[in-house]
């Protein structure tokens, strides 16, 4: 007797091969079909209404052609949800719009650090930031590049970037970051190891400017955190917190698929900040991957509550 679902829905994928290959894994392709959810490739470079019948489409892609794409299958299939509408996943490929969304939800014990946006390197003087520093690039593009950071310890390291980029305050969180994965309705917060604690000692001595990039994908077995982060120690953030600052963010980037990071401030210990949103982020190192995005996507089929709907 096979128990395999009576109606099958099919989905409709467009992600880069980079996301391909660490998303649509085999173990999503053998679970998802026993609940009736069958993955599907779709070819973005020709027209989406030559490639039907979808249930529904997912997408990780930019530009105006594929927009167009997107634009012209809604026209003529207005009831079959694109997860997510490109004009709000916009809004995370700017670092001063992703912080925005924080600062506007005004949930306490929450908020972003300082940050300014600097479009021009003569901007600089009279910054009214507090070194360390960390300079991220403005677009988050999901280019290479868009995930090199530097730390900047004084005014002699804010020469030779790039504009443009954010300069953001360095805050002290104890080596650990905390990420929250988003499908939907549904949520996992996971700890990462992250930079560790600059102390006013150890700043004395840090001179200039230090490369980095993608930190957190550092697994605990290698580098990250630092001494003194006790990194299986690290208490989680309140359940009650993360719940509010998941139904906050999704209200208002009405986005389904993304995760932010969050970390503990050390100068206030109750305090906690988002320091970034990134769009479908990598979910198979999210607890209960399978489900968690079979789960969403059976929901979003069914046409139960989703975000970015009127
Ligand atoms: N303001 C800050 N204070 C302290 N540490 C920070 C701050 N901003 C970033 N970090 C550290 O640097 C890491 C990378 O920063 P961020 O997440 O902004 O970059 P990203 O390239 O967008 O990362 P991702 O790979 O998650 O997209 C963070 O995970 C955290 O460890
Ligand atoms: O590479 P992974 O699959 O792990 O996912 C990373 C993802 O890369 P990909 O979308 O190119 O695959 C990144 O997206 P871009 O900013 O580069 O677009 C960004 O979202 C990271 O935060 C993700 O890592 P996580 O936050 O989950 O640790
Ligand atoms: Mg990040
Ligand atoms: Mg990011």
């Amino acid at each position: 007797m096979s128990n395999l679902p009576s109606e099958l829905y099919r989905i409709g994928y467009a992600l880069t091969s980079k996301k391909e290959q660490t998303f649509i894994l085999p173990s999503l392709l053998s679970h998802a079909p026993q609940k009736g959810i069958v993955l599907t490739k779709v070819d973005p470079n020709k027209p989406l209404i030559q490639q039907v019948p979808f249930d529904c489409i997912i997408h990780k892609l930019y530009g105006s052609d594929w927009k167009q794409n997107l634009q012209d299958f809604t026209s003529q299939n207005p009831s079959i949800p694109i997860i997510d509408s490109p004009d709000y996943i916009e809004v995370l490929q700017n670092r001063i719009s992703m912080l925005e969304t924080v600062s506007k939800l005004k949930i306490t014990n929450s908020g972003v650090p300082k940050q300014i946006a600097i479009t021009e390197v003569t901007d600089m003087e009279n910054l009214k930031l507090t070194f360390p520093l960390i300079a991220k690039p403005l677009d988050a593009d999901g280019s290479e590049t868009s995930h090199k950071l530097h730390l900047i310890f004084d005014n002699e390291g804010l020469k030779n970037l790039t504009a443009p980029f954010v300069l953001q305050e360095f805050v002290n969180h104890g080596g650990v970051v905390f990420k929250v994965y988003v499908a939907g309705k549904y949520f996992r917060c996971v700890k990462r190891k992250s930079l560790p604690d600059i102390s006013e000692e150890k700043l004395v001595n840090l001179k200039g400017s230090l490369p980095f990039s993608q930190v957190s994908n550092l697994t605990a077995a290698g580098g990250g955190g630092g001494e003194g982060c006790d990194f299986e120690k690290t208490e989680m953030p309140p359940e009650s917190l993360v719940e509010e600052l998941v139904k906050g963010l999704r209200e208002e980037l009405r986005l389904n698929l993304f995760n932010f990071d969050v970390i503990r401030d050390g100068r206030n210990k109750d305090n906690y900040l988002v320091i970034d949103i990134n769009y479908f982020p990598g979910y198979a190192k999210m607890p209960d991957f399978e489900s968690v995005i079979t789960d969403f996507l059976l929901d979003v089929v069914r046409k139960e509550q989703i975000s970015g709907e009127d």
